[in-house]
């Protein structure tokens, strides 16, 4: 299987917290990946530096080849983020939210409006087109923050906790959104939905004290912890080394 990210001996020292510590990690081609972890694991510094928001102080990473440390505006192309906070501009209209992103990454006017007219109709946005963003629910709206991140074609997409603090509905309906993606992105999601986790990802990856505690599927982490749910699997790995 293709190599998608390739992480190496990835270290943040801040001034008095190494958020994170010497990790390395390879993600294929596709694949999504669920970062787990307590408050303060080191979770959104890793993906930072990832989406070359931060610069890392020591190791590299390499998306599809190119270096975060050596090449970040090549890696800024293949890449979009999908922030926790959402992006979107709320007294703009749901198409004009979309074409204002377009228009940042220089497309032509026709590209603009093809490419415009594709998210709305995979996100299903059309009744939602003409109203102000503000006006969205919260589960439109974080749609629409995804629609955003995706104009770009990206190779990779970051998703920052995609489904907080949405109704059971809005987070299933954004599950599939997800689950769809999956045929064409690789995708690095951070959630402390353990259920999401469960549902969503290929692999998961358990972060704490910056370091990488426990990786795999579900079935090989609950068998790495001996327990039959994931919950329990999770609150272990977690727990172990612990006084
Ligand atoms: N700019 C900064 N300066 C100093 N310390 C920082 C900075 N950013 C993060 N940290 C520290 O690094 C550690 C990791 O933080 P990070 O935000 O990556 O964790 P997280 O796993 O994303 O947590 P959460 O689940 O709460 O979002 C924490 O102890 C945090 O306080």
């Amino acid at each position: 299987m293709k190599t998608s990210i390739e992480i190496k001996e990835l270290s943040k020292h801040y001034e008095t917290k190494q958020a994170v510590n010497n990790v390395s990690f390879t993600i294929a081609d596709g694949e999504l990946i669920a970062l787990l972890g307590m408050n303060g694991a080191g979770k959104t510094t890793l993906i930072n530096m990832l989406s070359c928001v931060t610069s890392p102080t020591g190791g590299d990473a390499l998306l599809l080849g190119k270096s975060i440390v050596a090449e970040p505006d090549q890696v800024k192309k293949l890449i979009a983020v999908s922030p926790q906070e959402t992006a979107v501009a709320p007294n703009l209209t749901v198409r004009e939210n979309l074409e204002l992103l377009a228009g940042l990454y220089g497309f032509d006017k026709r590209t603009i409006k093809q490419k415009t007219d594709r998210m709305i109709k995979q996100f299903s946005l059309k009744p939602y087109e003409k109203q102000r963003s503000k006006t969205l629910s919260g589960g439109w709206k974080r749609k629409l923050s995804i629609a955003m991140a995706l104009i770009s074609d990206p190779k990779v997409l970051f998703l920052d906790e995609p489904t907080l603090g949405l109704d059971v509905l809005a987070r299933r309906e954004l599950w599939a959104v997800i689950e769809k993606l999956k045929e064409t992105t690789t995708i690095i999601l951070t959630t402390h939905y353990l259920e999401e986790a469960e549902s969503l990802s290929d692999r998961i990856c358990i972060m704490k004290d910056g370091q990488i505690k426990a990786s795999g599927t579900v079935t090989q982490l609950k068998e790495q912890a001996g327990m039959t749910t994931f919950e329990d699997a999770f609150v272990k790995l977690v727990k172990d080394g612990d006084q």
